[in-house]
């Protein structure tokens, strides 16, 4: 048997997926006009055919790269569009995963009082709160700096919404409470299920001014559960070990996992993916997801960090291929987009990277794939499971002569 890696880097999007004009997207490019904002130290990334992906999924290789010759690459390449209705975190995750969602959400379009006023009386009312402040779409870091002092002397949490299908709260570990921050949580999820919303999250920060409030990581995610057998779900069901390190036991609702590991940061996150794979049995799915990609430089439109984060990431991606055993499989991809130069705050509709190594793994391209759910189905034969409802394999186990 072998064992499965997946690597999320959450919103590291390669350019503008074909339906990225249902979204006013065309043009977005997240890992592209990161590339052309410096020369970018990524030689293991690029050996994995990160720049030949991006290369097929535009028509254009990324800005200062030199793309190694196909020949010295050390892993096969794909560039995947996303067929789920929303760029949304949990479908990105769940169509990699084998389960496309092709319902719409609910959403909260209003840019101001953004949610009807039942749902916060109700809010207010079972959670015993004050009132509530915020109401809005924000920007996480922008809304605690603003109503952060208020929050503090009222107790009021901070309500706010994006783009995407989220009912967001944001209140001080200290002043408000960490526990009580996710009580209140519990009873907006029930509160939200009607409105067919996709997650509500604990957003917790610390400091004492607008200056130095900052988030932590005791974010935690409320999710629906997928509404069909993931791959985690197949796995676990076939007695497999299913280990999610950071946000993805959240994201999928904490079914289909069998242990999961927290972590901060990418330093953390790798390093606890590189642990667990060094001990993880026979037939294991290994799942992580990077969120600093997402939370602390696409959606704060921070181009330099994001470069920066790249680069750190490369750096530690030699250790984790050199845990590989013989027969195990590691893939890097991504959810969605979140173009750091891109108007707003919100993702963006793009191709994401199916870069996949391993010693078994054949070198070369794996060309365009038109869902996610080609990453979980490749997985689920690869770890020799039974199929999945969706997607197609790209690639099996090359044996040796
Ligand atoms: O601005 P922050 O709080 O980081 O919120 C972002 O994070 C949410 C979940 O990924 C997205 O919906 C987006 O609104
Ligand atoms: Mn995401
Ligand atoms: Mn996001």
């Amino acid at each position: 048997m072998s064992r499965a890696v997946i690597v999320v880097l959450d919103s590291f999007g390669i350019g503008a997926a074909p339906d990225a004009a249902q979204f006013g997207d065309v043009g977005a490019n997240t890992f592209g006009h990161i590339a052309a904002s410096r020369p970018l130290q990524i030689p293991n990334l690029l050996a994995l055919g990160l720049g030949h992906a991006a290369y097929g999924a535009t028509g254009a290789t990324p800005a200062h790269l030199m793309l190694p010759p196909e020949s010295e690459l050390q892993g096969a390449y794909g560039w995947a569009a996303e067929v789920s209705s929303g760029k949304d975190t949990p479908s990105g995750h769940w169509e990699m995963a084998g389960v496309p969602v092709m319902f719409d959400w609910g959403y909260f379009h209003q840019r101001d009082h953004s949610f009807p006023s039942t749902l916060l009386a109700d809010l207010i009312d079972q959670a015993k709160l004050p009132g509530v402040l915020g109401n809005c779409h924000a920007s996480g870091t922008d809304i605690i700096k603003a109503l952060g002092d208020e929050h503090i002397k009222t107790g009021k949490p901070i309500v706010y919404t994006s783009a995407d299908s989220v009912f967001q709260i944001a209140a001080h570990e200290q002043h408000f409470g960490l526990e009580r921050l996710y009580q209140v949580c519990e009873i907006a999820r029930t509160l939200l299920d009607p409105y067919n919303i996709g997650r509500v999250i604990a957003r917790p920060f610390i400091g004492e001014s607008a200056s130095d409030f900052k988030r932590t990581g005791n974010r935690r995610d409320y999710a629906v559960p997928p509404h069909q057998k993931t791959l985690l779900d197949i796995a676990k069901e076939n007695g497999r070990e299913v280990i999610s390190i950071g946000k993805i036991a959240d994201i999928f609702a904490h079914q289909g996992i069998t242990k999961a590991v927290k972590a901060t940061g990418l330093d953390a996150l790798v390093a606890s993916t590189v642990e667990q794979l060094k001990q993880a049995p026979d037939g294991s799915l290994i799942f992580t997801n990077l969120v600093d990609f997402d939370s602390e430089f696409g959606h704060r439109r921070d181009v330099a960090g994001y470069a920066q984060a790249l680069e750190q990431f490369d750096q530690l991606l030699p250790q984790l291929m050199a845990t590989l055993a013989a027969d195990d499989l590691l893939v890097l991809t991504a959810d969605h987009g979140c173009d750091p130069t891109w108007p707003g705050t919100d993702h963006t509709r793009e191709y994401v990277p199916f870069l996949a190594t391993g010693p078994m793994v054949p070198v070369g391209s794996i060309g365009a794939r038109s869902s996610f759910a080609d990453i979980g189905q490749t997985i689920a034969k690869w770890l020799a499971l039974p199929p999945l409802l969706h997607g197609q394999v790209a690639l099996t186990q090359q044996k040796e002569d």
